[in-house]
């Protein structure tokens, strides 16, 4: 029986480094939010069952939004860090999805991700034993720098990549690893380094370079100028 895919929606974040007066999952972005891009992404390809879309207690902007009352998105609580806010996606699943099932992990600030990208995790990972991402090999010079930005190193950059997301792992499997890595201490900054932590090894796979998670506040306008090329067809 071939397996269903749900994809798990961190959207739980302040966004400090976006120096915004709201979180950045709700910023204005061509005509709609950040987090409403995002979604519609998702909801949009054909293969994604439901969207579990973990939102702050304290979030004052999540109601009135276009997908409240969407059946295919269910909310849960986020948590203290991006790693418990996924952990609570994947709990709400555990009662809706079998455990071989996908999730793919996407962060409410990637809003510029492609139908394309989606459809190539899926095509390379379905029969995979692990799972795996979307990345980029680096293709600039590396340094490593001290706090008042002196350069301490030049990098090897041979065979590094930017992780970026959708992250697709089986949901059993990913769901254990992420609770034990918390639980370990792990510092867990996407879900692969909990599955790596746990033993295994993901694929990365590369992805558009225009997938950016809105991070600074520079960033909003390049995920404007990226939307408005992908509506170009470019
Ligand atoms: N406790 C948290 C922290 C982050 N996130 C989500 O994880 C994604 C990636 O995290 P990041 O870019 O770091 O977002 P923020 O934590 O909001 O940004 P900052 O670190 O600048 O505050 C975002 O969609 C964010 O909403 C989350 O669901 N729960
Ligand atoms: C998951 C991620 O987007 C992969 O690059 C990244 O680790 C999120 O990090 P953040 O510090 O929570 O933005």
């Amino acid at each position: 029986m071939s397996s269903s895919y749900w994809a798990v929606v961190p959207a739980a974040g302040v966004g400090k480094r976006m120096e915004a007066d709201i979180p950045k999952q709700y910023l204005p972005l061509r005509g709609k939010t950040v987090i409403e891009h995002t979604l519609a992404r998702l909801l949009q390809h054909p293969r994604i069952q439901a969207v579990v879309v973990a939102v702050s207690s304290e979030d004052r902007w999540w109601s009135g939004r276009l997908f409240q009352d969407n059946e295919r998105i269910i909310r849960v609580a986020g948590g203290a860090e991006r790693c418990h806010s996924v952990c609570n996606g994947l709990e709400a699943l555990m009662s809706l999805a079998a455990t071989k099932d996908w999730i793919l992990v996407h962060d409410a600030a990637r809003p510029c991700l492609r139908k394309e990208d989606i459809d190539r995790l899926i095509e390379t990972l379905h029969d995979h034993p692990v799972g795996g991402l979307l990345a980029l090999p680096i293709s600039d010079t590396v340094k490593r720098a001290d706090a008042g930005g002196t350069v301490l190193e030049t990098v090897d950059r041979k065979g590094l990549w930017r992780a970026m997301t959708p992250q697709m792992f089986p949901l059993a499997k990913l769901y254990q690893s992420l609770r034990e890595a918390i639980a370990a201490g792990v510092q867990v900054t996407d879900e692969a380094s909990a599955m790596e932590w746990a033993g295994f090894s993901p694929r990365l796979i590369e992805g558009y370079s225009d997938n950016i998670k809105i991070t600074h506040p520079q960033d909003l306008a390049q995920a404007e100028v990226f939307l408005k090329r992908q509506e170009r067809g470019e």
